[in-house]
């Protein structure tokens, strides 16, 4: 059992913690935010995220999980802390070090005996490990020792407890071999395959994993497009594809393209990266040209369909930039409704759980509506577009939302519905080559 300090209690610190504790540690998270720390201590979770708030009330009431805004009280008895606070993108693109760099900043002041230091936080290599490392070894008391170890996260949002217990892998990089033995002694009991490398390559095997899978995203849209002028199903050529072990199933979902706080932010870093080392990367231009182009696509899918947008009312479902989650960062279907109210349409939104969240970043205005059910949110639209894939909207009483319509239209932004079924009922139903 190690006692553990996790720094930044957001979708991965809270996660990473939960785990931590579930696995017999005993875990503190921290957070400068006082709001979140309380709404913990009171058993509530800030943000939605399945199986999380059993995990989290279990081990708090074990005494196995506690939270404070104080660093001194969660480094009392810390023999390890893992930093997961945020690394957003700046305008130019490279990813914010300054949470991070203020973590570390204050980890070193507050140790007070010797510990190790594991950065969760996706960082750019070159040079940052460096920066961190440094900052711990001249803000730490004399005669203590913090060696870091870089350590990237691969969970999913809305899987994050499934994917920390069931992961595909763990990369440690570390310059001190028996720190990076101790962190892999924390991954034993999940017995999945674990890499001990430098920290620059853990570092750029996060970034180039994230950029491979928002290849693929963009490739399976880029593919998408071509199928649908020579009249090709995409949904039969991804399943025809994914058959091949080299190629894989998973990430060929054609549709409104990736969101979210990491695909896009780590994508453009990753490219940012690259310039700042004298390389133009077009391949990476592309993937992120043709991501945001399939947004683009969707407005222009409905606007051919209505016959122009203006004055039309349109039925969103699904605001997060994916199911299962309240996150909006980067949300496809907030960008969509964004257009579609600049050209004139009603917009009317639902969605499962990410109201709260799409209201504070867009909130209601004439011509944007949020309803507290699909059903309500159809009502008297001319389309309904699906913008995630929540299977609840799969199983929704779709004769009863066309009888609610004046216009039949439903545009599959995730490739949700039954086609045929969607059509007998008298929609007219459009995707991206379906
Ligand atoms: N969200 C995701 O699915 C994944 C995120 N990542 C990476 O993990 C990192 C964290 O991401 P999220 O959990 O999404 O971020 P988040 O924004 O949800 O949480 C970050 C938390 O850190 C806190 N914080 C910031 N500065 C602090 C400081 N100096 N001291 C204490 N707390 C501080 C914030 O108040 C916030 O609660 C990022 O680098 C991200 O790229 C990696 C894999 C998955
Ligand atoms: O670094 C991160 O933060 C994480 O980013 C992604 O996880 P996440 O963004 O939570 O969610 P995904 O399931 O990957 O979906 C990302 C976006 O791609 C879209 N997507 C996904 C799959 C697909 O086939 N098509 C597609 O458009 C989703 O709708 C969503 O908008 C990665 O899958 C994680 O491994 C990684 O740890």
């Amino acid at each position: 059992m190690k006692h553990i300090a996790v720094i930044g209690v957001g979708y991965v610190g809270l996660t990473t913690a939960a785990c931590l504790a579930e696995l017999g540690h005993h875990v503190v998270g921290v957070d400068m935010d006082e709001g979140k720390i309380s709404m913990l201590r009171q058993g509530r979770i800030p943000f939605s995220e399945p199986e999380l708030p059993e995990l989290v009330e279990r081990n708090h009431q074990a005494g196995r999980l506690d939270f404070t805004t104080a660093y001194p009280e969660a480094m009392q008895q810390a023999d390890m802390v893992f930093i997961c606070v945020g690394t957003p993108p700046t305008p130019s693109g490279h990813a914010d070090m300054s949470q991070v760099e203020e973590a570390a900043r204050q980890v070193a002041l507050s140790a007070r005996h010797p510990l190790i230091v594991i950065l969760k936080s996706t960082t750019p290599p070159g040079g940052n490990a460096e920066r961190v490392a440094a900052i711990l070894a001249s803000h730490l008391p004399l005669g203590i020792n913090a060696p870091l170890v870089v350590n990237p996260e691969f969970l999913r949002e809305g899987s994050a407890v499934y994917d920390t217990f069931h992961p595909d892998r763990a990369v440690i990089g570390a310059w001190d071999a028996s720190a990076a033995e101790e962190v892999a002694a924390l991954y034993a009991p999940l017995r999945c395959p674990v890499l001990l490398t430098d920290p620059v390559s853990a570092q750029f095997t996060k970034y180039a994993s994230n950029a491979f899978l928002a290849t693929k995203i963009s490739f399976i849209n880029e593919i998408s497009r071509i199928a649908e002028r020579v009249g090709a199903n995409i949904h039969a050529v991804a399943q025809g594809m994914g058959f091949d072990d080299r190629i894989g199933a998973e990430f060929l979902e054609a549709g409104l393209g990736y969101g979210g706080s990491c695909f896009p932010k780590d994508v453009l870093a990753l490219s940012a990266i690259a310039e700042q080392h004298g390389y133009y990367s077009q391949f990476l231009h592309a993937v992120m040209d043709i991501n945001a182009g399939q947004r683009s696509l969707t407005v222009a899918k409905l606007d051919e369909a209505l016959g122009g947008l203006h004055g039309k009312r349109v039925c969103v479902l699904g605001l997060a930039f994916k199911s299962h989650t309240d996150d909006v960062r980067e949300s496809p279907a907030l960008s969509v409704i964004s257009m579609l109210c600049q050209q004139g349409a009603y917009v009317q939104a639902h969605d499962p759980v990410a109201m709260p969240t799409a209201q504070k970043v867009q909130p209601s205005h004439d011509t944007l509506k949020y309803c507290p059910d699909a059903y309500t949110a159809a009502l008297g639209c001319h389309a309904v577009l699906i913008a995630t894939n929540w299977p609840e909207f799969r199983s929704l009483d779709w004769s009863r939302i066309h009888t609610s319509m004046p216009g039949k239209v439903v545009l599959d932004g995730r490739g949700l519905l039954s086609p045929d079924e969607i059509r007998a009922m008298g929609f007219e139903y459009l995707a991206f080559a379906n």
